[in-house]
């Protein structure tokens, strides 16, 4: 707590140029076996919409759809959503695709139905429009077999290949990576925050320490979430470790606190 509240001292007197960027599963909302079911943790949304009046810019970057991710932070004003590692956003409430993805469309429908046809109904097949995954979190034992219909798939389709927690993913071959969403969002920035739980999210650490390492005014902090299942995996590059989604709401209450401290010392 003292390392976030000294952090927090740092980025309170920046807070007018400041990002704060979040990844969902596994950081704003807890792992569950049903992808379709998952909320963010209760207090997440309220501690969210008040970081939202603190800062310049407060942004979810996730492999979701951005209408699943609007359909979870409908109650936060001006939260940016970047979907499907950015290949669909939503900064201004307006839905944009990159625009060289949008055939990719009709290809990942037709996955979605073979996978459906073809596949053990145990393997959860979840369609997220420009991307494709097979789940295998209740059937461990078809670990294989998803993964080796979705080598295939990608073999035939030039789709890229994305394993992640008990998942295989289809995704088009020019997505970008979070580093590059990360990179994009925090030009004009003199400070930003990442939160994140899984391998992928690494990227985005990665182009905050770039960042900070062309620009010395510039505050980059990676928050590490240590969800049960991905552990470790960003812990040994984060400056900051949560201890899992469920810890999100107190850290961001915290956050708010010693970011609204300042302003109630500066309005008086
Ligand atoms: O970038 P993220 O927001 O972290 O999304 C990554 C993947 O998250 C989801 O799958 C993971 O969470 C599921 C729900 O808790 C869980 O059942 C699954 O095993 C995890 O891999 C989402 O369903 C995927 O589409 C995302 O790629």
């Amino acid at each position: 707590m003292a390392e976030l509240i000294a952090l927090a001292a740092s980025t309170r007197e920046r807070a007018r140029d400041t990002g704060l960027f979040f990844d969902f599963d596994g950081t704003l909302a807890p792992i569950q076996e049903d992808p379709a079911a998952v909320e963010p943790v209760p207090g997440v949304l309220p501690a969210l919409t008040a970081l939202a009046g603190l800062v310049r810019t407060t942004a979810v970057v996730s492999a979701r759809p951005v209408d699943f991710l609007a359909s979870r932070f409908a109650a936060v004003p001006g939260l940016a959503l970047y979907g499907l590692y950015g290949l669909e956003r939503s900064l201004d409430g307006e839905v944009r695709t990159l625009p060289a993805v949008v055939p990719w469309r009709s290809t990942t429908a037709r996955l979605v139905e073979r996978a459906r046809a073809e596949l053990d109904p145990d393997l959860l097949v979840e369609d997220k429009g420009l991307s494709m995954a097979l789940h295998y979190r209740t059937a461990p034992h078809l670990q294989h077999v998803a993964e080796s219909w979705v080598r295939d798939a990608a073999a035939r389709t030039g789709a890229r290949l994305e394993i992640g927690p008990m998942t295989a993913e289809l995704i088009p071959p020019m997505t970008p990576d979070k580093g590059s969403v990360l990179a994009d969002a925090v030009q004009g920035l003199r400070c930003a925050w990442y939160f994140g739980d899984g391998r992928p999210d690494l990227a985005a650490f990665t182009a905050l320490e770039r960042r900070a390492g062309r620009d010395p005014d510039f505050l980059g902090v990676r928050v590490a979430v240590a969800n049960p299942e991905t552990g470790d995996t960003l812990r040994a590059d984060a400056d900051l470790v949560v201890d899992g989604p469920a810890a999100m709401p107190g850290t961001l209450r915290a956050l708010v606190e010693g970011l609204t401290v300042h302003q109630r010392r500066g309005d008086t």
